[in-house]
């Protein structure tokens, strides 16, 4: 990949998607992470910083300092418009609200808070007239490694073909900070959780395995390859098979044959 040509070619769909759509700006929930501020560096250069709309949304006692510093350090860089909404109440009226909520239920809680912040974003994306731009990336997609409506709910995915290796790539050629190049990534949808963690195999890993898959190998040889265990081989394409209905628009059942 050439990781210079390929910012080139991003930023173009950045804008022709903007046009396409009608608009001149974009909404970015930036969250601390390299996703977020490759895609927001990237939304500016299209855009224009004038044109672009950062939010930081923080939850109570789980999102870490240094997250806030470095999505205000991402925005002061850039120079665009940013707030900060903190998700707290919002989500504590979704739990008091809901009878069968439980406090220990990270799943579903987690997933909630991806999509109290997916609302946040249209909410300003409609009062703007703007589009929100995703931040999702390769890895992220292929796995669906993502919350469905949650951050998956968003208008374009500009960093959506490139794996987070080359995120990080893409990132340094940038000049984004270091601290957020090399911070563990992590949803912070609950304590101490890190993808890398969760997904049991390393992104430098999962990337050459799911590269090897679409190039048309088999788990088995892509794992050899690699050396992955069975545990982490079986794990991945059990993730990927699960979650194809991520990559698609609800199934809709036809009633064309009764017509
Ligand atoms: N075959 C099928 N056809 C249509 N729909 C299907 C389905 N199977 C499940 N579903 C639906 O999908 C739901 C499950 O999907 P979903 O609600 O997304 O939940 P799920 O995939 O279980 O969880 C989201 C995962 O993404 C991770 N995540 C979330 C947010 C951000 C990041 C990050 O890296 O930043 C990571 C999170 O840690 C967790 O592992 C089911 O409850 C059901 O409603
Ligand atoms: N605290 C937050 N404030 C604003 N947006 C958030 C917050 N947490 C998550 N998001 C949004 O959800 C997206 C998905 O989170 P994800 O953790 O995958 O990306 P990231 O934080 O940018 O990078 P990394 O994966 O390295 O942590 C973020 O890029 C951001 O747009
Ligand atoms: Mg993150």
């Amino acid at each position: 990949m050439d990781i210079s040509k390929a910012k080139d070619s991003i930023v173009e769909f950045i804008r022709d998607k903007t046009k396409e759509a009608g608009v001149k700006g974009a909404v970015i929930g930036i969250s601390g992470g390299i996703d977020s501020a490759l895609t927001a560096y990237l939304t500016v250069e299209a855009l224009g910083k004038e044109n672009v709309l950062g939010i930081h949304m923080p939850e109570l006692n789980l999102t870490p300092a240094e997250d806030v510093l470095d999505a205000t350090e991402v925005a002061d860089r850039l120079g665009i418009e940013f707030k900060t909404v903190d998700i707290s109440e919002i989500l504590s009226a979704y739990l008091n609200s809901i009878p069968e909520s439980s406090a220990s239920n990270s799943h579903s809680n987690g997933n909630l808070k991806a999509r109290i912040r997916m609302s946040t974003l249209y909410y300003y994306a409609n009062m703007m007239s703007r589009t929100v731009m995703g931040t999702g990336n390769k890895t992220e997609i292929l796995l669906g490694y993502f919350t469905k409506y949650g951050d998956g709910g968003v208008d374009f995915e500009p960093i959506g073909d490139l794996y987070k290796t080359e995120v990080k790539e893409m990132s340094a050629l940038l000049g984004i900070p270091e601290e957020i190049i090399t911070k563990a990534p992590s949803a912070r949808l609950w304590a101490d959780q890190t993808d890398e963690e969760e997904l049991g195999i390393t992104y430098e890993l999962v990337d050459r395995f799911l590269a090897l898959l679409l190039e048309g190998e088999t788990p088995q040889v892509a794992q050899n390859t690699l050396g992955l265990t069975s545990t982490q081989r079986d794990s991945v394409v059990k993730r990927i098979n699960a979650n194809l209905h991520k990559q698609k628009a609800p199934a809709i059942a036809e009633l064309r044959s009764l017509r």
